[in-house]
């Protein structure tokens, strides 16, 4: 079979069953004496099955866990929850599952700098794992745009999208890689009436195609409801109250006794129901449904009619995902040059600041490294220097990283990339601005406070500069991504580099340091930076400064003692 009859073959839908599945979070309680932890339950043993070939929409009141329920059985959150997963009859293998869904969440996972055309191509290219796409795969994109009525947005930004188109394209990108099974969090949320049909109407296409389509739906207008196949329905306190077609609601409803008024949207209406505005209703409907396992309003046969009817729906492709890493490596860089090309403007801080940082610290101690007199402000000055580095490399990866994080959590989540080949194209797409900034603020300091004239030890001090930044970065990104937060983010940052700066050999002198601490200047990198710009300063045989007749001490070159320790504490022990 050549890959195009593979594309247009369905190789089979989904079942996904779920069983006893309850999940609880710790919650803290202000009404207790000191406060403390306590477990709230969010799912009650709930179970159920999203069906190929069905669209499913998940609803009930705000907060009684749909959004829960979903990120469990996509597999995208694990922790607190307890229950059994079953994929066609089989327990949920998380990884294979992985490649076979898309979790299309609230937010976007979209990149506003890039245009729809060239989302679509970017995600082809990760999907099919090449850096050019052939003329199959372009009318393929093609299809899908035509389908979701975005041809005509080819070419606008993502970030300039209305809310249904950007809903729209983010269902795009996802059908590249041709899921069986789809999750939707609240796709209809913040669209007016008429996006949010059209996108409603889109997922039952999607499920006459063969896919499983599993929803959350906050509100749901009534002509809405129609469309989808099947409901499931949580109570406010996290159990099934009904699981079934969407047009045995109003039946069902009656065979508990409870009718829904004529002209009343029955979403309104179940909704009003498990809030208790009816009477208390919810422990007979859970009873009655059996808590999600009572398949009696499930109709088969119309499950039956859409497998017939799905040879005239559009049919998106199955192929298989082949990660290579340098492709994938290719175009995310392709991707990150095309995003930094209109986004310049975090490029232009990270080059001018160090600029103009660098220009106010040269014109402040100008010319102060030509004279012996002033070697100790010169030290000061390259201390504050190395400084100035490690703070903004550190908290400019600090403060940009979280915002990356998201989308490359949905991103990997939906399997567009490894995430080696991700952290390999952040690292290589930042070193040439780490350079360039470090260049630029290097070369001003060094010219502008009569550092020597020597290409060698300006390479050494350059050199010492861009390893502390990257070092710094680092930890930045280390702290981002263990944190995810700017707020935290930059305390923890602040926290880690201000002690640091107490043991760079600069503040206290490493013979003042009580003997419990030494151990510090050894993972120090601020010390270890500090003693490298120094010697390559101070070092190598530099010939005697000039120093005026008044200054007690002539600052000598101290390349010549014996140890490094000798010529450290000789440089802070004599005041210089
Ligand atoms: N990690 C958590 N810690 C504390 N409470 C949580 C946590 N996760 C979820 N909850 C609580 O669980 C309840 C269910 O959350 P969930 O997002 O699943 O509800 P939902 O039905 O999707 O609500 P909505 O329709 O408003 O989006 C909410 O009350 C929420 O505050």
């Amino acid at each position: 079979m050549d890959e195009r009859d593979e594309l247009v073959t369905d190789t089979g839908g989904i079942d996904v069953q779920f069983s006893d599945v309850s999940y609880s979070v710790t919650v803290w309680t202000p009404g207790r004496i000191f406060g403390g932890p306590e477990k709230k339950q969010i799912l009650r043993n709930v179970s159920g099955t999203f069906h190929k070939k069905q669209a499913c929409a998940i609803i009930g009141c705000s907060g009684s866990g749909k959004s829960s329920l979903l990120n469990f059985i996509s597999g995208y959150k694990t922790c607190g929850y307890k229950g059994d997963i079953i994929i066609n009859g089989q327990p949920r293998n998380r990884k294979h599952f992985m490649k076979q869904l898309s979790y299309i969440m609230q937010e976007d996972n979209l990149q506003p700098h890039l245009t729809v055309l060239e989302s679509m191509e970017i995600a082809s290219k990760l999907r099919n794992c090449t850096v050019q796409l052939d003329v199959y795969h372009k009318i393929l994109i093609k299809r899908i745009l035509d389908n979701l009525k975005l041809s005509e947005k080819e070419n606008t930004l993502a970030g300039n999208l209305s809310g249904g188109e950007r809903r729209r394209l983010s269902i795009a990108v996802e059908l590249i890689r041709n899921p069986k099974v789809m999750f939707f969090d609240e796709p209809t949320t913040g669209l007016d009436v008429v996006s949010a049909n059209c996108v409603v109407s889109m997922l039952r296409d999607l499920a006459n195609c063969g896919k499983t389509i599993i929803c959350t739906i906050h509100q749901a207008s009534a002509s809405q409801l129609q469309m989808f196949n099947a409901l499931y329905i949580l109570s406010p306190t996290g159990e099934c109250i009904y699981r079934g077609q969407s047009s045995s609601l109003i039946s069902y409803l009656s065979s508990v006794g409870l009718q829904c008024p004529l002209h009343h949207n029955p979403a309104d209406f179940v909704i009003e129901v498990s809030s208790g505005e009816y009477g208390d209703h919810n422990e007979t409907l859970v009873k009655y449904i059996n808590n999600g396992k009572s398949n009696d309003w499930n109709n088969k046969k119309s499950i039956e009619n859409y497998v017939q009817t799905q040879n005239h729906r559009p049919n998106y492709s199955q192929h298989k995902f082949i990660s290579k890493f340098f492709n994938e490596l290719r175009i995310l860089i392709s991707r990150t040059l095309i995003i930094s090309s209109r986004d310049s403007d975090f490029i232009r801080v990270r080059i001018f600041v160090p600029l103009l940082m660098s220009l106010l610290f040269g014109s402040v101690y100008l010319n102060i490294g030509k004279s012996g007199s002033f070697t100790r402000d010169n030290v000061i000055m390259l201390y504050f220097s190395m400084m100035a580095i490690v703070y903004l490399s550190a908290y400019s990866m600090s403060i940009k990283f979280p915002m990356e994080l998201l989308l490359m959590r949905l991103e990997y989540f939906n399997q567009w990339y490894s995430l080696r080949s991700y952290y390999t194209c952040v690292t290589l797409m930042d070193l040439p601005l780490q350079i360039i900034s470090t260049g630029l603020f290097c070369i001003v300091i060094y010219l502008m406070t009569g550092q020597p004239f020597e290409l060698f030890r300006f390479l050494m001090v350059f050199l010492m500069l861009i390893v502390t930044g990257l070092m710094s970065q680092a930890t930045g990104m280390l702290v981002a991504i263990l944190f995810k937060n700017f707020l935290i983010n930059t305390i923890v940052i602040s926290s880690i580099i201000l002690p640091m700066t107490i043991f760079a050999g600069i503040m206290l002198r490493i013979n003042d340091t009580p003997k419990i601490y030494s151990w510090i200047y050894d993972v120090s990198m601020l010390k270890h930076s500090m003693q490298g710009i120094l010697h390559a300063i101070y070092g190598f045989k530099r010939s005697a400064l000039p120093c005026p007749e008044d200054h007690r001490f002539t600052v000598v070159a101290i390349n010549g003692l014996k140890s490094r320790s000798d010529q450290m504490s000789t440089l802070f022990t004599t005041g210089v």
